[in-house]
């Protein structure tokens, strides 16, 4: 493939979406598509950036090959659309906001991937997932929890911190691209 794959992933809270929105304006001149997920999550709570789907919608998906990556995680099922294969086989670079935990699998599968963790410091990873209000109080704790298994278990990527403003992190993931 020719493309270039990046896989943006870092604990929930930390900000993937946030940057991807901020930066779409960015990628898009430099000709780099950002795949658009396929949730089961609630279409308000799924918002612009995903497409929202029934669990049965989405083993149907998975089933008939519509997906080129797909995990489970948080209750939810998430797929990256089939479709970035032919971005990538016509040399385009795609953008991906992906899975710590699916980080190995996709690796077999791309082994060029541009890996960038998201990160920011713990006690502000609370206070934004508590502040975006978005899931129950338990489901928060049980994603500050599934962060355990990955500290220090994660290798060859690159570290974006975003405990800070995010348009400096919108640069410093432009920088980390363009080099
Ligand atoms: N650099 C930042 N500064 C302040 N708030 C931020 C920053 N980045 C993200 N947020 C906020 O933190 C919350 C989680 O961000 P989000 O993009 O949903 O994270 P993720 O997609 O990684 O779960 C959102 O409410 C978002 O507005
Ligand atoms: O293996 P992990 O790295 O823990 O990731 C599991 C899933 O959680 C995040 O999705 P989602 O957008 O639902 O969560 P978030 O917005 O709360 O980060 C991430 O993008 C993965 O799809």
């Amino acid at each position: 493939m020719k493309g270039r794959l990046i896989y943006l992933i870092g604990p929930s809270g930390s900000g993937k979406d946030s940057v991807l929105d901020a930066a779409r304006e960015a990628l898009a001149e430099r000709g780099i598509r950002i795949a658009r997920r396929v949730i089961t999550r609630s279409a308000e709570a799924v918002g612009e950036s995903a497409e929202a789907v029934s669990h049965d919608e989405f083993d149907r998906l998975e089933r008939d090959g519509a997906f080129a990556m797909s995990w489970r995680a948080n209750e939810l099922a998430y797929g990256i659309p089939i479709q970035i294969d032919q971005w990538l086989a016509a040399g385009e670079d795609v953008l991906v906001n992906g899975s710590r935990g699916y980080l190995e699998q996709a690796r077999q599968r791309y082994p060029d991937l541009l890996a960038v963790l998201l990160s920011v410091r713990p006690e502000v990873l609370r206070q934004r997932l508590l502040k975006r209000n978005r899931e129950t109080p338990e489901q928060i704790e049980a994603r500050l929890a599934r962060n355990a298994r990955f500290e220090d278990s994660l290798d060859e990527l690159f570290l974006l911190d975003n405990s800070g403003d995010l348009h400096e992190s919108v640069s410093k993931l432009l920088r980390l691209i363009d080099r």
